[in-house]
C-alpha cells in the first residue's frame, strides 16, 4: 500500500478497506458482513382497503438482500406503514407476492410468521404491567424457552441497548424515559433473533437528543447484527444516516428513487425527491464521507495543529477548519499517529461540481 504520509498525489488512508462508507457510495450494493438477515422480496404488492375504488398500494415490487437496513420515507399517508405491515401479515395485501428467504409469506401461519419478524413502533407498546425483564420475554415464553436461557438472553439484550440488567431488568417500563423504553422496545423485538425486523418510526417520539443517540447506537448495534430492517421515517436527515438504500415513496406507495444516500444526495431522481432532500444536499453528502474514505493530503509537518481522527467525516473536519481558520487539519490513525492532512480544497474535490457556496470552488 502507498504510504500517505509520502504521497504527493493524495490518497485515501485506508485503501481498500472494506467499510459501511464503500457500500453505501457505490452503486451497486456489496454484501453486507456479519448479516443474520434473510432475503425480502415484493412483487406488484397491492393494497385496497374495505370498499375503497383507491389502492394505498399499489405495484408495489421491491428486492432487499440479506442484512441491507432499508429507509421508506415519503408523505404522511402515502402507504409506507401499510407497505411494511404487510410483510408480517398485520396487514393482508390484496394481491402479490412477498417472500422471505424464498418463502411465500402468504403461505405461512400468521404468528408463526411474527414470531419470526421483530416490530419496533413509535408508540413502543410495552406492556405497562409487565417488568422489563417481562416484557423483552414475551416471545421467548411463546418459543418455549427455559427460564434460564430467557433470563441470559435478556440480560444480554439490555447490555446491548446500553440498559444495565442489574438497574433495568425488574422495573416498570413507566420507571424508565421514553429514550430508555424505546431500548427496550428494540431489545424485545431482538428477543428471539428474528431475522428481520420492520420498524415504523421507532425513534419518532424522542426528543432531537436523544433521537441521535438512539440513531448512533442502533449502527453501532446492526453493524454488529446484521439484520434485515425495514424502517420507516418522515425524516429524510434520520433516512441518510441509518439506511443503506432509501426509498422515497410518494402517493400509492410509488417509488420515486430507490438508491443509497450518496447516490440520492448526489442525483436525485426528478424535482419530488429533490424537495425531500431540501437544502444542503452537498453538506449531507460530507457527513457521509469518512476520512478514511477521502483522498486527503500529506500529513502536516507543523507540529499542534488541530487533528481529528480518521473515522470522523469530512463534515466533521470541515466544521473545524472553519472553527479554527486553519489552512489544514491533520488527520490521525487508530494507534493517535497523523497519517494525513485535509484542507478545504480537497473537501472541494471530493464533493466535484457539487460545492455548497461559500466553499473553494463553487460556482457564483
Ligand atoms: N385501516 C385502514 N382503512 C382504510 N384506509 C386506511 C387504513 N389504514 C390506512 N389507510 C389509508 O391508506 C393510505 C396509506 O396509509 P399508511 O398508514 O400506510 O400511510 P403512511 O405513509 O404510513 O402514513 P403516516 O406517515 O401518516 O403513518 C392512507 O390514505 C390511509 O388513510
Amino acid at each position: 500500500m502507498t504510504d500517505p504520509t509520502t504521497d504527493t498525489g493524495g490518497s485515501r488512508i485506508l485503501g481498500g478497506r472494506a467499510t459501511e462508507a464503500t457500500i453505501r457510495t457505490t452503486t451497486t450494493i456489496t454484501t453486507v458482513k456479519n448479516t443474520s438477515g434473510a432475503h425480502i422480496e415484493l412483487k406488484n404488492v397491492n393494497k385496497v382497503y374495505g370498499e375503497q375504488t383507491v389502492p394505498a398500494v399499489e405495484n408495489f415490487s421491491m428486492d432487499v438482500e440479506p442484512g441491507e437496513l432499508i429507509m421508506f420515507v415519503g408523505p404522511s399517508g402515502c402507504g409506507k406503514t401499510t407497505t411494511m405491515k404487510m410483510i408480517n401479515r398485520i396487514i393482508e395485501p390484496t394481491s402479490g407476492s412477498i417472500t422471505v428467504d424464498g418463502r411465500d409469506v402468504l403461505s405461512l401461519n400468521p404468528n408463526e410468521l411474527r414470531r419470526h419478524i421483530g416490530y419496533v413502533i413509535q408508540q413502543i407498546g410495552l406492556f405497562p404491567h409487565m417488568t422489563i425483564a417481562e416484557n423483552i420475554s414475551v416471545v421467548p415464553k411463546l418459543l418455549g424457552w427455559s427460564k434460564e436461557k430467557t433470563r441470559n438472553r435478556v440480560d444480554e439484550l439490555l447490555s446491548v441497548v446500553q440498559l444495565d440488567p442489574k438497574t433495568f431488568a425488574d422495573r416498570y417500563p413507566k420507571q424508565l424515559s421514553g429514550g430508555q423504553q424505546q431500548r427496550v422496545g428494540v431489545a424485545r423485538a431482538l428477543a428471539a433473533d428474528p431475522p428481520v425486523m420492520l420498524m415504523d418510526e421507532p425513534f419518532g417520539a424522542t426528543d432531537p437528543i436523544t433521537r441521535e443517540k438512539l440513531q448512533v447506537e442502533f449502527l453501532r448495534l446492526q453493524e454488529s447484527i446484521g439484520k434485515t430492517i425495514i424502517f420507516v421515517t418522515h425524516d429524510f436527515d434520520e433516512a441518510v444516516r441509518l439506511g443503506d438504500r432509501i426509498a422515497v415513496l410518494s402517493d400509492r406507495s410509488k417509488i420515486e428513487q430507490f438508491d443509497t444516500p450518496a447516490n440520492i444526495l448526489r442525483a436525485p431522481a426528478n424535482d419530488y425527491v429533490a424537495s425531500f432532500i431540501g437544502h444542503g444536499a452537498a453538506l449531507k453528502r460530507l457527513a457521509l464521507i469518512p476520512l478514511y474514505d477521502a483522498l486527503l493530503g500529506r500529513a502536516p509537518d507543523a507540529r499542534g495543529s488541530a487533528t481529528l481522527p480518521e473515522t470522523d467525516s469530512l463534515r466533521d473536519a470541515l466544521d473545524l477548519l472553519v472553527l479554527t481558520g486553519l489552512p489544514a487539519i491533520g488527520v490521525t490513525d487508530a494507534g493517535g499517529k497523523v497519517v494525513a492532512s485535509v484542507t478545504v480544497d480537497q473537501i472541494s474535490a471530493e464533493l466535484g461540481d457539487d460545492v455548497p457556496d461559500g466553499m473553494p470552488g463553487a460556482r457564483s
